[in-house]
């Protein structure tokens, strides 16, 4: 990677401490421009995240066969093998509100023994994610001024639900002229993500004019970064930002990438208070799911490949 990369200062939020309003109004900053963050001393300890690293490598590491009786085309799809999102892309998906089950299903095909420590592992993690998306979504509401966590939290982000996806990326053994993606340039379909990387790094966000800028790995410190419905929802006053992950000659990498979603049924529409009353809504109203379902059926924006986004799904014509 050439070192005349522009710089990127992303806010660090101690998310253990009562927010200033200075950093709510940095925070407000980098959701609009970037809409990437990195928050610290967020309760997810080092221990855990070795856990479930050690559990990735694991799992990761089992036959093809094996792991192809979770999906794609078995009933319980929770495996995306490689060569869907990139022929260095393999994934597993775990879904709340039960992660302890999901997780279970899986791990009962997966390992020949009992592995308990698989289920246990992802509930915890998962768990404690889910916690910590509620406390930043709040966040983020707070981020936007005129009281609109008190107003919206309780009636608009309360039965929102989250999933994980296990990210391995393999290694080119080939040296390439171009960087090699492990999956391509897309957004976010959630409200917000979580991410863990690991050391390896190779994250990066697109900016406002076309540069690929590095999210660069450090230790104890997550990734959040806001995803389509929190743009749609906000007005586009959240950014979701375009990102991808490179990858390293003959390194492998992971990353847990956690999903806060609205639920399916949810029908998303800018609240007044929200869009000001000089602004113009750019979002029409629409279904989560229809939006989901539009991601998915696409050829273009399949998987998390390079494609349509919610501007393109339910933009209005003004914005188009
Ligand atoms: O692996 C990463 O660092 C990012 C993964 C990602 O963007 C995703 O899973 O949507
Ligand atoms: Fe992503």
């Amino acid at each position: 990677m050439s070192d005349s990369k522009p710089y990127v200062e992303l806010p660090i939020l101690d998310i253990s401490q009562p927010f200033q309003p200075s950093s709510l109004s940095l925070l407000s900053k980098a959701c609009k421009k970037w809409g990437f963050f990195h928050i610290i001393n967020h309760g997810i300890s080092k221990d855990l995240c070795s856990r479930l690293y050690s559990l990735s490598k694991e799992l990761f590491s089992l036959p093809s066969d094996t792991k192809l009786k979770l999906g794609p085309l078995s009933s319980i799809k929770s495996y995306t093998p490689h060569f869907i999102a990139s022929p260095f892309f393999e994934s597993l998906r775990v879904d709340g509100p039960n992660f302890y089950f999901s997780a279970k299903c899986s791990e009962d095909i997966l390992f020949d023994k009992q592995n308990s420590k698989f289920s246990e592992t992802l509930q915890e993690y998962c768990s404690k994610m889910a916690d910590l998306s509620e406390k930043i979504i709040k966040l983020v509401l707070m981020s936007l001024g005129d009281g609109l966590d008190k107003l919206f939290y309780d009636s608009e982000f309360n039965k929102c639900h989250g999933y994980l996806r296990i990210n391995s990326y393999s290694a080119p053994e080939q040296s390439f002229e171009d960087q090699v993606e492990g999956l391509g340039m897309h957004t976010d379909m959630s409200c917000i993500t979580v991410l863990y990387q690991d050391e390896i790094g190779g994250l990066q966000v697109r900016s406002h004019d076309g540069k690929w800028i590095d999210i660069n790995p450090s230790e104890g410190t997550l990734v959040v970064n806001i995803g389509d419905m929190l743009q749609a929802w906000s007005n586009d006053k959240l950014r979701s930002s375009e990102h991808r992950v490179v990858l390293k000659q003959h390194v492998n990498r992971f990353s847990f990438a956690f999903f806060w979603c609205f639920e399916d049924e949810k029908v998303i529409l800018a609240p007044d208070e929200v869009v000001g009353e000089e602004n113009k809504r750019v979002y029409n109203s629409f279904v989560c799911l229809d939006y989901l379902k539009f991601r998915e059926n696409n050829q273009i924006g399949k998987f998390e490949k390079v494609g349509f986004t919610v501007r393109d799904f339910a933009g209005t014509k003004s914005q188009l």
